[in-house]
This record gives structure tokens, C-alpha cells and sequence, in this order.
């Protein structure tokens, strides 16, 4: 179908290896869909200058052409290229995660009630996203909705304390990475890196969306979380990443597998990254890797519901587990339900390790955006579906909540429909 191929190069930033940088145009087709060889993708800014008018000029003086818009084919190769950012995050993040338990699992006298190892890795992970979120898109414009803020950071003598340990092991953490150099960040430095997530988000532009800890009590308790970090774009999910470093790289067969596994992580087997690019798929790898993940994920429906299983959440504070009992039940479920902390669970779904997870939070909760955007696309993108108990698809590009009816369904297609009609049953049927 193309005209014309010309083949053109010219000058510009690579936001991918962020240098000045000869780049080949390889395709150019009437009346200007333009493809970006994949390995060098362009600073979003300056896509944004191309795309303002009919008639740009390349960068440079070799040649000039007729940029007249980007193509949707473009958007995906900026979303490849963010996927790959962030990866990058959630790894370095999930290695302070990683080092903060197992201190706390290795100290004898730690006090399992103090909250800081939680609130020193919640800030640490938060900061560390954020600070390889800006170093690998230098000149974009930067937003994100995390969970944390540095309030409680700033005014008491405990706060302050608290930062300055939050400061140390971020730079720990960053003296190991060869891209961070040799200059290490200062208290304030990390107070505005964890400042950064203060976005609203909203339906128009580019927003990430980070829980850098999700699952707290899983991670005090030694069990599952998740660092989970999400892109918006216009209000949809195109981005999703969760690095779940207990998790086991198999699938889990019953709760024997993921029950204190703290002690576990870092060591074979135990450790996994998913991720997910709108249109492009699930993926899951082992989390100690670099780059991808390789291996494709893609649920298929059970032939028999009654040998499926479903998940929901460990504390029962967090989900009504005599709801979602009830609902099983009504399903013909005869399994037992896996009780995980986190995001973990979505991707526990993907994966098939289950068929169901099932969040229905008691009254008065109200859910946020980071909680499960990640999740969402992951499970979308290996073929599930996710919706709230009405039926109705999550809105995320709403603020930082996300309101909704009541309760996030997610699981295969067939096994969803029967989900939603066995929620009306249930909710039909006399107290
Ligand atoms: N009372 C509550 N009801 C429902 N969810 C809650 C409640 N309190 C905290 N959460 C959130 O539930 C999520 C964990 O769900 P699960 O138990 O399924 O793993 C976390 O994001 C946690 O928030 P937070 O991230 O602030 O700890
Ligand atoms: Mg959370």
C-alpha cells in the first residue's frame, strides 16, 4: 500500500539512550504516517512540536519533510519505550523492598508492630521510581499519582529521622546502579522526588500511577506485595508493570507456596516482574532478570467451574470473604480460596494460577487509582476480564479515586459473565 518509501536520517535526542543521536526515518509514507525505528524512540516533547503543525521540518538540515501527524503507530512506539522505563523503576524499586525485608526478617529483636520498616521502604520505593521514572525522560513533562507524600516527613524530629533513613537506603540502593553516577541525592532531593507523585492524573495527557508498596501488611507479615507502577494515557491503562518479589516463579498450587515467603526471595525460583503494553500483551519473567519479561501469558476459560479456583484478599478487613464465599458457592466452586496479599493477585490471575480474584472491600472504602491500574492491564492483556460488580469497565481517568459501584471482578472471559450474574443472584437472594 505504500506510494513511496524514502529513507531519510537526521539529528535529534533519543530519549532512549538520551544522547544527541544520527536517526534513520526508515519509513515515510504519503501523506505522512511516519515509523520510528523502535530502538530509538523521540522525546514525547518533541513528537508534541511535529505534531502541532502540517507542515514541520525534520530536525536538521539534511531533509526536509512533511510531518503531518503521528500516527497511532507512534503512540505504541512511545509506549514500548515507556514500558521499558518502567521496568527499569520497579525493578531498582523492588530491590530496596527486597533489602528492607529481609533486614527486618533477619533482625531477632525487630518489633513487628513498628510500622517504620514499612513506611522507610513505602517512601524509599516511592522516591527511587520516581528518580529513574525522570532519569530516563529527562526533558518530558513529568506526572504521577503515588500513594505517599512527604508531610509526615518534614516537621517532627521523628518524621525527620525517618527521612534521613529513607535517604540512606535510597542512596545505597542507587550507589549499585551504574547509570545513578558517583553524586548521591540529599534529604531534600528524596523529599521531592516522593513529592512528585502528587499528580491528580485525569483523562487528557500522560500520568503515572504508582503504589510503591502495595500490600503493607503483606510485608510486615512476610507474605506477598507488590511495587506497582501504571501509565496513563488519556485516561486508559497503556503501561503495567508489578514486581512482585515473593511470589514464586511457578504457579502457585496451594497457600503452602506463598505463605511466609520472605525468606525466599532473591533466591531461585522466588521473584517475579509482569508487564504489560496496551495491545501488546501480558508478560511475566523472573524478577532478577534485566530487560523484558519473555514469557507470553494468555488465560483460557475453564472447561469446568467447579474445578476453579478464586482469590481475594488475605485480611478479611480488606474484602468480605463471607460475600465471596457465597459467591462461590453459587458458582459451584468446591476449591478453597488462594488468600494472597496485593496486586500480586492480578497477576497470579494472568498467569493462571487461579481463575477469579475477587475484591469486595467493606462499606464506606473507597478505592484508589494505584491500587489497580497496573493490575488491570496486566489481566487485560493475557485475556481476562475486569470490571466492577455491576459490569461497568474501571474508570481511572477520574482523579485518584476510583469510583465505582461496588466491588473489582476480574477473571476469564466466560467465568466474568457468570460472575456477574451470580453476584445478582446472590445479592437478589433474601438476608
Ligand atoms: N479497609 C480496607 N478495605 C479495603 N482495602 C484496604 C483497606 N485498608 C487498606 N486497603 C488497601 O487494600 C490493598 C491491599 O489489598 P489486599 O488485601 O487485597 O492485598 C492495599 O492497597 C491497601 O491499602 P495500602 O496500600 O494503603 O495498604
Ligand atoms: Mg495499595
Amino acid at each position: 500500500m505504500t506510494a513511496r518509501v524514502h529513507s531519510a536520517s537526521y539529528i535529534a535526542r533519543c530519549s532512549y539512550c538520551v544522547r544527541r543521536t544520527s536517526v534513520a526515518c526508515d519509513v515515510f509514507r504519503p501523506p505522512g504516517l511516519v515509523i520510528y525505528r523502535p530502538d530509538h524512540l523521540f522525546h514525547r516533547a518533541e513528537l508534541n512540536h511535529w505534531r502541532r503543525g502540517a507542515s514541520h521540518k525534520a530536525p536538521n538540515k539534511h531533509r526536509s519533510y512533511s510531518l503531518v501527524t503521528m500516527a497511532s503507530s507512534d503512540d505504541k512506539s512511545i509506549y514500548r519505550h515507556q514500558l521499558d522505563c518502567a521496568i527499569r523503576a520497579v525493578r531498582l524499586a523492588s530491590r530496596l523492598c527486597k533489602r528492607i525485608q529481609l533486614q527486618l526478617k533477619a533482625s531477632e529483636k525487630a518489633d513487628k508492630s513498628d510500622a517504620s520498616p514499612v513506611t522507610i521502604a513505602d517512601y524509599g520505593a516511592q522516591a527511587i521510581v520516581a528518580w529513574s521514572l525522570q532519569k530516563d525522560t529527562p526533558n518530558a513533562p513529568f506526572s504521577m499519582v503515588a500513594e505517599e507524600d512527604s508531610d509526615d516527613l518534614r516537621g517532627s524530629e521523628k518524621g525527620q529521622g525517618l527521612a534521613k533513613k529513607i535517604t540512606a537506603v535510597v542512596n545505597e540502593v542507587l550507589s549499585e546502579e551504574a547509570c545513578a553516577g558517583p553524586k548521591s541525592l540529599s534529604q531534600d532531593d528524596v523529599l521531592a522526588l516522593i513529592d512528585s507523585g502528587g499528580s491528580q492524573g485525569g483523562s487528557e495527557g500522560f500520568h503515572w500511577v504508582l503504589d510503591p508498596i502495595d500490600g503493607t501488611r503483606g510485608f510486615v507479615g512476610m507474605r506477598q506485595y507488590a511495587v506497582c507502577l501504571g501509565l496513563l494515557h488519556k485516561g486508559k491503562v497503556v503501561v503495567g508493570v508489578l514486581g512482585c518479589p515473593n511470589l514464586p516463579q511457578k504457579r502457585i498450587e496451594d497457600e503452602d507456596g506463598v505463605g511466609e515467603s520472605a525468606s525466599k526471595a532473591g533466591t531461585d525460583g522466588v521473584g517475579v516482574i509482569f508487564a504489560a503494553e496496551k495491545g501488546q500483551g501480558a508478560f511475566a519473567g523472573p524478577l532478577s532478570d534485566d530487560g523484558r519479561p519473555g514469557e507470553r501469558l494468555q488465560l483460557e476459560d475453564p472447561q469446568d467451574f467447579t474445578e476453579l479456583r478464586f482469590m481475594e484478599s488475605f485480611e478479611s478487613k480488606h474484602s468480605d470473604h463471607s460475600f465471596t464465599a457465597k459467591l462461590a458457592a453459587k458458582l459451584g466452586v468446591t476449591q478453597a480460596p488462594l488468600r494472597l496479599d496485593s496486586q500480586a493477585k492480578y497477576g497470579a490471575l494472568a498467569r493462571g494460577d487461579a481463575a477469579i480474584n475477587l475484591r469486595f472491600p467493606h462499606q464506606d472504602y473507597r478505592e484508589k487509582i494505584w491500587d489497580h491500574v497496573a493490575g488491570a492491564l496486566i489481566v487485560e492483556e493475557a485475556g481476562g476480564k475486569i470490571s466492577d460488580a455491576s459490569g461497568a469497565p474501571l474508570d481511572f481517568g477520574k482523579g485518584r479515586w476510583l469510583d465505582l459501584n461496588r466491588g473489582i471482578v476480574s477473571a476469564t472471559p466466560a467465568v466474568h459473565n457468570a460472575l456477574l450474574k451470580a453476584i445478582q443472584e446472590v445479592d437478589s437472594q433474601p438476608q
